[in-house]
């Protein structure tokens, strides 16, 4: 397997410092160079052994690297790529990480014009509630998908480069185009975060809000997860996938509200049925995944 000598990591974080770790992991990286917007990150990242070192500046980072990993929310991504682009060398690679991939592509249209096809665009489904490098674990990526959204000018060379890197970290590889991923995501990743958000929020706003919390155990807990999650990532990425999450949105308001007319009407049967489908069509997904159910 060809190593990559030499790997800058812009925005070492949970999903920036798992890619460092898994590569390194694998041995598949000669050193890793991480690059970033706060400088008590980096130096946490290097006293973790994320990062080898903390690039100067981006001419320093980009001298004879083979590949470029953005792990920044990507509301950041253009105008990291328009800073990152007079110092790029035909031979480097980028790829990155971001939740959102319509956005994430045009952004780099526009950052780096004819160098397009070097940029391949990738979001790993994996990650947690917890952001920054003190989060990252090598093993993030084992047994968990990959999509890549590969543009009509990467060559497929540059591809399987970082097909390889991806699958390198134990994760299994498939594409979609950007516009499929958006609205694929905007239903099974971005509407929960919503919902997860949401629910906290009214709770959080109550005047006996300290009374609910003491009482709430792992129903709420398992529901609400996600609500921890980084408000400046998801800020972005609601944003940025924005109508594909207003059409989910609407129509779980659809579903909200059949729900309410079945508990309306006391109609028992109806909400018996609507849930016992949930519940196989969630104990399917989750048998699917490896994991056993309980009764
Ligand atoms: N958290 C998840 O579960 C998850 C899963 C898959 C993909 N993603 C995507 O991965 C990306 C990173 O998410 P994360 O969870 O690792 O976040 P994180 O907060 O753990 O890490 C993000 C890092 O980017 C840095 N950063 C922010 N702005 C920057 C800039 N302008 N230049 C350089 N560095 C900058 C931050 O300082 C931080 O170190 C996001 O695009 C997110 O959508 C997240
Ligand atoms: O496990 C979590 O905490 C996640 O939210 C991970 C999760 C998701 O499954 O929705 C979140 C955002 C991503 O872009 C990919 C994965």
């Amino acid at each position: 397997m060809a190593r990559f000598e030499k790997v800058v990591i812009c925005g070492v974080g949970l999903i920036g410092g798992s890619f460092a770790l898994a590569l390194k992991a694998a041995g598949l990286v000669g050193e890793v160079v991480g690059l970033g917007r706060r400088s008590e990150t980096l130096e946490d990242a290097l006293h973790l052994g994320i990062i080898d070192r903390i690039g100067a500046d981006w001419s320093d980072a980009l001298n004879d690297a083979d590949m470029v990993f953005l792990g920044m929310p990507v509301g950041q991504m253009e105008a990291v790529l328009l800073s990152m682009v007079p110092y790029l060398s035909d031979h480097t690679l980028i790829t990155d990480g971001g939740s959102t991939k319509t956005d994430v592509v045009a952004s780099a249209r526009a950052a780096l014009g004819a160098r397009i096809g070097q940029f391949v665009p990738g979001h790993p489904i994996a990650g947690a509630e917890r952001s920054g490098p003190s989060a990252a674990q090598p093993e993030l990526f084992q047994g968990r998908r990959v999509v890549l959204t590969p543009l009509a000018e990467n060559s497929p060379a540059c591809v399987d480069r970082v097909r390889v890197a991806w699958e390198a970290c134990g994760a299994q590889v498939c594409n979609l185009t950007p516009e499929r991923h958006d609205r694929t995501f905007a239903a099974v990743s971005h509407l929960p975060h919503l919902l997860a958000y949401a629910l906290v929020h009214e709770i959080a706003d109550r005047e006996n809000a300290d009374q609910l919390f003491s009482f709430a155990a792992s129903g709420f807990r398992d529901f609400t997860r996600i609500a921890s999650s980084h408000p400046e990532m998801w800020r972005d990425i609601c944003l940025a996938n924005r109508p594909a999450l207003l059409a989910e949105l609407d129509a779980y308001l659809t579903q909200l509200l059949r729900i309410r007319v079945l508990l309306a009407s006391s109609d028992g049967p109806g909400l018996e049925i609507l849930f016992d489908t949930a519940r196989k069509a969630r104990d399917a997904w989750f048998g699917g995944q490896g994991v056993t159910s309980e009764e």
